[in-house]
């Protein structure tokens, strides 16, 4: 049976990039993907964007919708305080698989846990089973018509505090129209928008910030 893509950008990876280096996992994902096949990682010009608003924020906890491959969750980790954790959720079996060795090779498996499931389901589980209090940093980018309901639903689950940053991927290509609609016009959200470019193309995109404001 031949390979997925995804096995192939792993693969990539376990035989070009530095075990327990988790820039050279990055670099050589978007090298792989810049120059041999496409794939949804959110790359180097909108992972700097990531990078920012992760230092920025200094979360101790950090809850990513979307892991895919794992490269946002390795360039999330890498930048993480000691003590500090990154809960990432992926629906997919396949793209949760990956992720896990990818964060195993990256070296960042002790600050990563991936939970594999849908996300309006572990969601409600945060609090109870995985001992979250509130979260500091929310990276959205998961499937796009999901980040409004579960931006409500993270509320009605009081997972977010005063200063809680939300930051989300791809809100002009593919889109996530209701949500900028959602977040831009609540009182309970402070907007910034990031123009940016869609991962290894040139197509417009965007990031962004949200900030709960309680
Ligand atoms: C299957 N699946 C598991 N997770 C997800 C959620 N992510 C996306 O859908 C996603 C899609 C695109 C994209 C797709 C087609 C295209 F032509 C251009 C861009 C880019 C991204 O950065 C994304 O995050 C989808
Ligand atoms: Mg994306």
């Amino acid at each position: 049976m031949n390979q997925s893509k995804e096995q192939r950008i792993l693969n990539f990876v376990l035989q070009n990039a530095v075990r327990g280096d988790p820039r050279s996992v990055v670099d050589t994902i978007d090298k792989y993907c810049s120059q041999k096949e496409w794939a949804m990682n959110v790359g180097n010009e909108k992972g700097l964007i990531l990078d920012k608003t992760v230092e920025e924020v200094n979360p101790s906890v950090a809850l990513e919708l979307g892991s895919y491959c794992g490269y946002s969750a390795v360039r999330i980790a890498r930048l993480l305080k000691a003590g500090a954790r990154l809960l990432t959720v992926e629906f997919n079996p396949e793209f949760a698989a990956i992720a896990r060795q990818m964060i195993e090779f990256a070296g960042v498996q002790d600050k990563v846990k991936l939970l594999e499931g849908p996300s309006q389901e572990i969601i409600p589980q945060l609090k109870k089973k995985y001992e979250v209090d509130t979260l500091d940093f929310v990276f959205l980018d998961h499937w796009k018509d999901r980040y409004t309901p579960d931006t409500i639903l993270l509320q009605e689950c009081n997972l977010l505090r005063k200063g809680s940053v939300l930051l989300a991927d791809n809100v002009i290509f593919p889109g996530a129209p209701d949500f900028l609609t959602y977040v831009r016009e609540s009182p309970h959200f402070q907007c910034t928008n990031y123009p940016s470019h869609l991962e290894y193309m040139q197509v417009e995109d965007a990031m962004e910030k949200a900030v709960f404001l309680g």
